[in-house]
């Protein structure tokens, strides 16, 4: 084979909390479903970041590292030592490795802040308990929501009871399965901030899986890319999003647009590798070009900037401009491509 989409393993250079070694998970035997010979390592006091397409095994992978599920093949080891099996014993509280997800918790709806919070502690001493909720709805911001009923408050407030439930025992690993798909731009980026905070104060371990590449690049310290069950690229969010190896990541992380050769050529970009992606922000508008032979087709108000699809011999591309409301629709533009990225057709 000329070309294989395996990657190296990652290079376990830092201290390790939790490793798969060649683990494979399907259901009801069908290949195409769950994980297949996967290795990853896990570093301590990081914050990895699962990604991957809908179905591509994100969520199995969180779950065997969890012990929440057992491999069909393969090994999971937590500090070195084979993780223990919790399956359907799995509960977040008591656990060193804790899980958040959207459905992950029993909250009683009815039942206030406190309540939910501190019911996973021992109810004999009465101080510590009081001592450790403090501490935990402190750290998340809301503790002066301790009286309200968990049923009346916001998505994002409800977040933050959860993960401060997760938290309150002080848990070596948290995983966070899509914790902030129900929550509004601002109450994210606050929550991601916080995390990150618990992270480097606490030296708690975070094992993330979203959807939403902003929150990836910003919160991650390495990632994981996973396709149709397989590992097939890690590394920084530096390095994947400034030079990834495969389409399928650039897809992910990226605005970008996606091009045939033929299609690039209308570009000025002569490709000898299949495809071509190019990155919103990679494209200008060259006011001293000559010819505008590309026409704007679309403008959508993004706040500070705006994005222009333009369109030149039915060829799209779509762009950021930061000098907002200079162009309209059927505008004439000349452009400037400062960098792109080619890859294989097979990829
Ligand atoms: N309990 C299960 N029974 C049968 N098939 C399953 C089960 N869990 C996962 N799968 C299958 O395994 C594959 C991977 O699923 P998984 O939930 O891990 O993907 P994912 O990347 O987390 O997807 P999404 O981003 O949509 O949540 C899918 O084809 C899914 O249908």
């Amino acid at each position: 084979m000329f070309f294989t989409t395996t990657p190296e393993p990652q290079t376990a250079n830092s201290e390790l909390i939790l490793e798969t070694i060649s683990v494979t998970k399907n259901f009801f035997g069908d290949k195409s479903s769950g994980v297949n010979n996967i290795t990853v390592f896990v570093p301590k006091g990081k914050i990895t970041a699962i990604v991957g397409e809908s179905g591509s095994g994100k969520t199995t992978l969180l779950k065997l590292l969890a012990g929440m599920i057992k491999p069909d093949s393969g090994d999971v080891f937590f500090h070195g030592q084979p993780l223990p099996q919790r399956g359907a014993a799995f509960k977040a509280t008591h656990a060193v490795i804790t899980m958040v997800s959207q459905d992950s918790q029993e909250m009683d709806a009815s039942a206030n802040v406190w309540k939910n919070v501190s019911n996973g502690l021992p109810t004999e001493d009465r101080n510590y308990q009081i001592q450790k909720t403090t501490q935990a709805l402190n750290l998340l911001g809301i503790f002066h929501l301790r009286d309200q009923p968990f049923g009346k408050l916001s998505g994002g407030e409800k977040q933050r009871v959860t993960i401060a439930k997760a938290l309150i025992n002080r848990p070596e690993v948290l995983m966070l399965d899509e914790p902030f798909n129900q929550v509004d731009a601002n109450y994210r980026e606050g929550l991601q901030h916080d995390i990150r905070q618990i992270v480097n104060e606490w030296g708690v371990t975070v094992i993330l899986v979203s959807h939403d590449p902003a929150e990836l690049l910003s919160m991650a310290d390495e990632l994981i890319v996973i396709k149709e069950g397989e590992i097939v690229e890690h590394g920084s969010p530096q390095e994947l999003y400034h030079s990834p190896k495969l389409l399928y990541t650039s897809k992910i992380l990226v605005a970008s647009t996606e091009l045939t050769a033929a299609q690039a050529e209308v570009c000025g970009i002569a490709s000898k590798r299949g495809s071509v992606v190019i990155y919103a922000e990679n494209i200008r508008v060259d006011v001293m070009g000559m010819g505008k032979k590309w026409i704007v087709k679309q403008v959508l108000f993004k706040g500070f900037y705006e994005e222009l699809i333009i369109e030149r011999q039915e060829v799209s591309l779509r762009m950021f401009n930061y000098a907002r409301g200079k162009y309209s629709v059927g505008d004439k533009v000349s452009i400037s491509i400062k960098k792109f990225h080619e890859f294989g057709k097979w990829l």
